[in-house]
């Protein structure tokens, strides 16, 4: 099927009334997107915080007339006559296979390699984790992730404990398993990163050493030898006493998903319960790690 987009820049307040008069006038969908470079990066689940400058993107079928909604649009009390717009033929392809074609097998560290479940394994004698993220976070390919892969790699897990807090695709918590960690715990506020992470543990043979819990159903006395938590600096700094209270004395940490700026900050406040390390980074992420004191 073809499609058609419009792309309007408005500010905050107008994007989400502009969104709800295009669906109305027969958009199939709305997408946001940042008019300049403002990056927003801790979103809380279930918010969408819009730009100053918000592109309102609204994609109709090929076969409508858009010109007659610009003009509708110029006479709407918070438009601006002459406001910018742009009007696109879309190709139609395969958003799906696009993005499979994209993902490819990458090693992380000496021994792992993160594997998507539409390729062929490169080295079959590597600890190799056969992924399909689904609709979690999660596919190696971004710092924060690869930062914490790189980690498990260089650590002895054989017979270890792991708990690895904010799963998503559950990524991290295979591969300790396949790096061979005995039992490990996966926590995620999603459930859609419960269920991506259960299939992930399938599909490598390892579901019946992964338990898996939302953050309110996890066991009241869990306690671990390693925990691994990508999860941002915003909850990271709040749940720094939930996640101190899960490691052993002696057991390891390792944070990711800081911004460099955020690292320092953030390991002050894990150095009440770690002794922390050097930071290490990936670009604009910083990844630390400590062991509890
Ligand atoms: C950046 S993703 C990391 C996914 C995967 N562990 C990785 O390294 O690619 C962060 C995950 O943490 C989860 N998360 C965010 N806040 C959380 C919280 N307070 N408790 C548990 N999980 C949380 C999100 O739902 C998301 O799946």
């Amino acid at each position: 099927m073809a499609w058609i987009q419009l792309r309007i820049h408005t500010g905050k307040q107008e994007a989400e009334l502009l969104s709800d008069l295009l669906m109305e006038l027969g958009s199939v969908s709305i997408t946001f997107e940042d008019g300049q470079d403002e990056p927003i990066f801790e979103p809380k689940l279930g918010e969408t915080p819009l730009w100053t400058d918000t592109v309102v993107i609204a994609l109709f079928d090929a076969n409508m007339d858009l010109q007659p909604i610009v003009e509708m649009l110029k006479n709407l009390p918070y438009m601006s006559q002459d406001f910018a717009y742009k009007i696109e033929q879309i190709e139609d392809k395969d958003w799906v296979r696009e993005w499979m074609d994209a993902f490819h097998p990458i090693k992380f560290g000496q021994r792992l390699w993160i594997c998507p479940s539409w390729r062929e394994i490169p080295d079959p004698q590597a600890v190799n984790v056969i992924l399909d993220p689904g609709l979690a976070f999660g596919t190696g390919t971004h710092p924060t992730t690869a930062l914490c892969l790189e980690w498990l790699d260089g650590l002895d897990l054989a017979g270890k404990e792991v708990v690895d807090f904010g799963c998503g695709s559950g990524i991290l918590a295979v591969a300790a398993l396949k790096l061979g960690a005995d039992k490990v715990t996966g926590i995620d506020i999603d459930y859609q990163a419960i269920d991506a992470s259960k299939a992930n543990a399938e599909r490598n043979d390892v579901a019946d050493r992964l338990s898996l819990y939302l953050p309110q159903d996890q066991p009241a006395d869990l306690k671990t030898e390693i925990l691994v938590a990508n999860i941002l600096a915003g909850p990271l700094r709040e749940l720094a006493p939930l996640i101190a209270d899960l490691v052993q004395p002696g057991g390891k940490l390792a944070l990711s998903g800081l911004l460099r700026e955020q690292a320092e900050e953030i390991s002050e406040c894990y150095a009440q319960w770690f002794v922390m390390d050097e930071p290490a980074h990936k670009e604009d992420w910083t990844r630390l790690t400590g062991v509890r004191k």
